[in-house]
Protein backbone atom coordinates (compact mmCIF):
# COMPACT_ATOMS: atom_id res chain seq x y z
CA UNK A 1 0.00 0.00 0.00
CA UNK A 2 1.74 3.23 -0.60
CA UNK A 3 0.98 6.85 1.32
CA UNK A 4 -1.78 7.79 -1.07
CA UNK A 5 -3.56 4.64 -0.46
CA UNK A 6 -4.45 5.01 3.17
CA UNK A 7 -7.46 3.79 4.63
CA UNK A 8 -9.07 7.04 6.19
CA UNK A 9 -9.58 6.67 9.62
CA UNK A 10 -12.76 8.95 9.16
CA UNK A 11 -14.06 6.69 6.57
CA UNK A 12 -15.28 3.91 9.56
CA UNK A 13 -17.62 5.96 12.12
CA UNK A 14 -17.81 3.88 15.33
CA UNK A 15 -20.31 4.14 18.16
CA UNK A 16 -21.04 3.01 21.75
CA UNK A 17 -24.55 1.44 21.88
CA UNK A 18 -25.93 1.23 25.41
CA UNK A 19 -28.71 -0.97 25.94
CA UNK A 20 -29.92 -0.75 29.35
CA UNK A 21 -33.36 -2.71 30.73
CA UNK A 22 -34.13 -4.92 33.65
CA UNK A 23 -33.05 -8.71 33.61
CA UNK A 24 -34.80 -10.72 30.57
CA UNK A 25 -35.91 -7.28 28.93
CA UNK A 26 -34.16 -8.38 25.49
CA UNK A 27 -30.72 -6.47 25.57
CA UNK A 28 -28.53 -9.08 24.81
CA UNK A 29 -30.99 -10.58 22.61
CA UNK A 30 -31.28 -7.69 20.57
CA UNK A 31 -27.80 -6.94 20.88
CA UNK A 32 -26.80 -10.19 19.16
CA UNK A 33 -29.32 -10.29 16.27
CA UNK A 34 -28.63 -6.27 14.89
CA UNK A 35 -24.52 -7.77 15.62
CA UNK A 36 -25.35 -10.59 13.12
CA UNK A 37 -26.98 -8.48 10.85
CA UNK A 38 -23.85 -6.51 10.49
CA UNK A 39 -21.26 -8.26 10.46
CA UNK A 40 -22.97 -9.74 7.34
CA UNK A 41 -22.42 -6.19 5.83
CA UNK A 42 -18.91 -6.19 6.90
CA UNK A 43 -19.35 -4.03 10.00
CA UNK A 44 -16.72 -4.12 12.78
CA UNK A 45 -18.77 -4.97 15.77
CA UNK A 46 -18.29 -6.18 19.06
CA UNK A 47 -20.85 -7.20 21.67
CA UNK A 48 -19.96 -6.38 25.34
CA UNK A 49 -21.97 -8.80 26.97
CA UNK A 50 -22.44 -8.20 30.93
CA UNK A 51 -22.20 -11.59 32.20
CA UNK A 52 -18.98 -12.01 30.40
CA UNK A 53 -17.43 -9.03 31.39
CA UNK A 54 -18.04 -9.76 35.00
CA UNK A 55 -16.54 -12.99 34.67
CA UNK A 56 -12.99 -11.56 32.98
CA UNK A 57 -13.02 -7.80 33.71
CA UNK A 58 -14.91 -7.35 36.77
CA UNK A 59 -14.21 -10.51 38.27
CA UNK A 60 -14.92 -10.24 41.93
CA UNK A 61 -17.88 -6.96 41.73
CA UNK A 62 -20.97 -7.71 43.18
CA UNK A 63 -24.36 -6.39 42.84
CA UNK A 64 -23.93 -3.19 45.23
CA UNK A 65 -24.90 0.13 44.19
CA UNK A 66 -20.86 0.81 44.20
CA UNK A 67 -19.85 -2.61 42.54
CA UNK A 68 -22.52 -1.89 39.86
CA UNK A 69 -21.30 1.71 39.04
CA UNK A 70 -17.29 0.71 38.89
CA UNK A 71 -18.78 -2.32 36.33
CA UNK A 72 -20.37 0.21 34.10
CA UNK A 73 -17.58 2.83 33.94
CA UNK A 74 -15.27 -0.12 32.85
CA UNK A 75 -17.03 -1.17 30.27
CA UNK A 76 -17.51 2.39 29.64
CA UNK A 77 -14.30 3.11 29.24
CA UNK A 78 -13.64 -0.43 26.94
CA UNK A 79 -16.17 0.54 24.71
CA UNK A 80 -15.24 3.97 24.00
CA UNK A 81 -11.94 3.04 22.95
CA UNK A 82 -13.48 0.33 20.59
CA UNK A 83 -15.96 3.09 19.02
CA UNK A 84 -13.10 5.50 18.91
CA UNK A 85 -11.37 2.95 16.90
CA UNK A 86 -14.17 2.72 14.26
CA UNK A 87 -15.78 -0.51 15.89
CA UNK A 88 -19.75 -0.58 16.44
CA UNK A 89 -19.44 -1.27 20.23
CA UNK A 90 -22.93 -2.86 21.65
CA UNK A 91 -23.38 -3.10 25.07
CA UNK A 92 -26.44 -5.13 26.60
CA UNK A 93 -25.69 -4.00 30.19
CA UNK A 94 -28.19 -2.82 32.73
CA UNK A 95 -26.49 -0.10 34.49
CA UNK A 96 -29.36 0.38 36.61
CA UNK A 97 -28.47 4.44 37.64
CA UNK A 98 -28.81 7.04 35.82
CA UNK A 99 -25.35 8.86 37.63
CA UNK A 100 -23.37 6.23 36.28
CA UNK A 101 -24.77 6.19 32.64
CA UNK A 102 -24.11 9.84 32.06
CA UNK A 103 -20.82 9.23 33.12
CA UNK A 104 -20.41 7.03 30.36
CA UNK A 105 -22.19 9.43 28.19
CA UNK A 106 -19.64 12.26 29.23
CA UNK A 107 -16.88 9.90 28.71
CA UNK A 108 -17.89 9.42 25.30
CA UNK A 109 -18.84 13.57 24.56
CA UNK A 110 -15.12 14.52 25.56
CA UNK A 111 -13.76 12.29 23.45
CA UNK A 112 -15.94 12.89 20.73
CA UNK A 113 -17.38 9.51 19.95
CA UNK A 114 -20.65 9.08 19.35
CA UNK A 115 -23.38 7.31 22.04
CA UNK A 116 -26.84 6.40 22.03
CA UNK A 117 -28.49 5.40 24.77
CA UNK A 118 -31.52 2.27 23.73
CA UNK A 119 -33.96 1.87 26.73
CA UNK A 120 -35.60 -1.86 26.30
CA UNK A 121 -38.28 -1.28 28.11
CA UNK A 122 -39.76 -4.19 28.59
CA UNK A 123 -42.45 -3.92 32.04
CA UNK A 124 -41.05 -5.92 34.94
CA UNK A 125 -44.12 -7.99 34.91
CA UNK A 126 -43.13 -9.41 30.66
CA UNK A 127 -39.58 -10.11 32.35
CA UNK A 128 -40.32 -12.17 35.14
CA UNK A 129 -42.57 -14.46 33.10
CA UNK A 130 -39.36 -14.43 30.39
CA UNK A 131 -36.86 -14.99 33.70
CA UNK A 132 -34.19 -16.33 30.98
CA UNK A 133 -31.94 -17.05 34.17
CA UNK A 134 -34.15 -18.13 37.01
CA UNK A 135 -33.27 -14.75 38.66
CA UNK A 136 -36.78 -13.79 39.43
CA UNK A 137 -38.03 -17.25 40.60
CA UNK A 138 -34.77 -17.38 42.71
CA UNK A 139 -35.83 -13.90 43.97
CA UNK A 140 -39.86 -14.93 44.75
CA UNK A 141 -38.16 -18.08 46.60
CA UNK A 142 -36.05 -15.93 48.66
CA UNK A 143 -33.19 -17.47 47.66
CA UNK A 144 -31.73 -13.67 46.28
CA UNK A 145 -32.03 -10.21 47.28
CA UNK A 146 -31.19 -6.90 45.25
CA UNK A 147 -32.56 -7.83 41.99
CA UNK A 148 -32.79 -4.86 39.54
CA UNK A 149 -36.54 -3.95 39.02
CA UNK A 150 -37.65 -6.27 41.91
CA UNK A 151 -35.85 -5.42 44.82
CA UNK A 152 -33.10 -3.26 43.98
CA UNK A 153 -33.69 0.08 42.01
CA UNK A 154 -33.91 0.38 38.36
CA UNK A 155 -33.67 4.60 37.31
CA UNK A 156 -35.64 4.35 34.08
CA UNK A 157 -33.65 6.88 31.08
CA UNK A 158 -35.71 9.93 30.38
CA UNK A 159 -34.81 10.64 26.67
CA UNK A 160 -33.46 7.69 25.37
CA UNK A 161 -32.45 8.06 21.54
CA UNK A 162 -34.52 4.43 21.75
CA UNK A 163 -37.44 2.88 23.51
CA UNK A 164 -37.94 -0.78 22.67
CA UNK A 165 -41.51 -2.59 23.47
CA UNK A 166 -39.86 -5.68 23.00
CA UNK A 167 -43.01 -7.42 24.56
CA UNK A 168 -44.88 -5.99 21.52
CA UNK A 169 -42.52 -6.70 18.65
CA UNK A 170 -40.55 -10.16 17.61
CA UNK A 171 -36.75 -9.80 17.87
CA UNK A 172 -36.20 -9.17 14.01
CA UNK A 173 -38.43 -5.96 14.41
CA UNK A 174 -36.76 -4.94 17.83
CA UNK A 175 -33.66 -5.04 15.93
CA UNK A 176 -34.66 -3.69 13.02
CA UNK A 177 -35.74 -0.72 15.00
CA UNK A 178 -32.14 -0.22 16.22
CA UNK A 179 -31.49 -0.72 12.88
CA UNK A 180 -33.20 2.18 11.69
CA UNK A 181 -32.04 4.44 13.93
CA UNK A 182 -28.11 3.85 13.38
CA UNK A 183 -28.78 4.09 10.12
CA UNK A 184 -30.89 7.80 10.41
CA UNK A 185 -27.68 8.97 12.38
CA UNK A 186 -24.84 7.65 9.70
CA UNK A 187 -23.91 5.03 11.96
CA UNK A 188 -25.16 1.51 10.48
N1 LIG B 1 -29.07 -9.05 41.80
C1 LIG B 1 -28.97 -8.95 40.48
N2 LIG B 1 -29.52 -7.90 39.84
C2 LIG B 1 -29.43 -7.81 38.52
N3 LIG B 1 -28.84 -8.74 37.72
C3 LIG B 1 -28.28 -9.79 38.32
C4 LIG B 1 -28.32 -9.96 39.72
N4 LIG B 1 -27.67 -11.12 40.03
C5 LIG B 1 -27.24 -11.65 38.88
N5 LIG B 1 -27.59 -10.87 37.83
C6 LIG B 1 -27.25 -11.17 36.45
O1 LIG B 1 -26.06 -10.42 36.16
C7 LIG B 1 -26.07 -10.08 34.78
C8 LIG B 1 -25.10 -8.96 34.48
O2 LIG B 1 -25.44 -7.78 35.14
P1 LIG B 1 -24.91 -6.38 34.59
O3 LIG B 1 -23.42 -6.36 34.64
O4 LIG B 1 -25.57 -6.10 33.30
O5 LIG B 1 -25.50 -5.41 35.73
S1 LIG B 1 -25.09 -3.96 36.26
O6 LIG B 1 -25.18 -3.00 35.14
O7 LIG B 1 -23.73 -4.01 36.80
O8 LIG B 1 -26.12 -3.68 37.29
C9 LIG B 1 -27.53 -9.80 34.49
O9 LIG B 1 -27.67 -10.12 33.14
P2 LIG B 1 -28.95 -9.82 32.22
O10 LIG B 1 -30.02 -10.79 32.68
O11 LIG B 1 -28.44 -10.14 30.83
O12 LIG B 1 -29.37 -8.41 32.37
C10 LIG B 1 -28.28 -10.73 35.44
O13 LIG B 1 -28.73 -11.88 34.79
N1 LIG C 1 -38.64 -8.38 20.70
C1 LIG C 1 -37.79 -9.06 21.49
N2 LIG C 1 -36.55 -8.59 21.66
C2 LIG C 1 -35.66 -9.25 22.46
N3 LIG C 1 -35.94 -10.40 23.12
C3 LIG C 1 -37.18 -10.92 22.97
C4 LIG C 1 -38.15 -10.27 22.16
N4 LIG C 1 -39.30 -11.01 22.20
C5 LIG C 1 -39.04 -12.06 22.99
N5 LIG C 1 -37.76 -12.03 23.45
C6 LIG C 1 -37.14 -13.05 24.33
O1 LIG C 1 -36.83 -12.48 25.59
C7 LIG C 1 -35.67 -13.06 26.14
C8 LIG C 1 -34.69 -11.95 26.46
O2 LIG C 1 -33.52 -12.49 27.06
P1 LIG C 1 -32.13 -11.74 27.07
O3 LIG C 1 -31.85 -11.15 25.73
O4 LIG C 1 -31.11 -12.66 27.65
O5 LIG C 1 -32.43 -10.54 28.08
P2 LIG C 1 -31.41 -9.57 28.84
O6 LIG C 1 -30.10 -9.61 28.11
O7 LIG C 1 -32.07 -8.23 28.81
O8 LIG C 1 -31.30 -10.13 30.24
C9 LIG C 1 -35.13 -14.05 25.11
O9 LIG C 1 -35.59 -15.35 25.43
C10 LIG C 1 -35.80 -13.57 23.81
O10 LIG C 1 -35.99 -14.59 22.86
Amino acid sequence: MTAGQQIQESDVTGATVWLTGLPSAGKTTIARELAGLLRARGRRVEVLDGDEIREFLSAGLGFSREDRHTNVQRIGFVAELLARNGVLALVPVIAPFTDSREAVRKRHQTHGTPYLEVHVATPVEVCSVRDVKGLYAKQAAGEISGLTGVDDPYEEPESPDLRIESQDQTVPESAAALHALLTERGLA
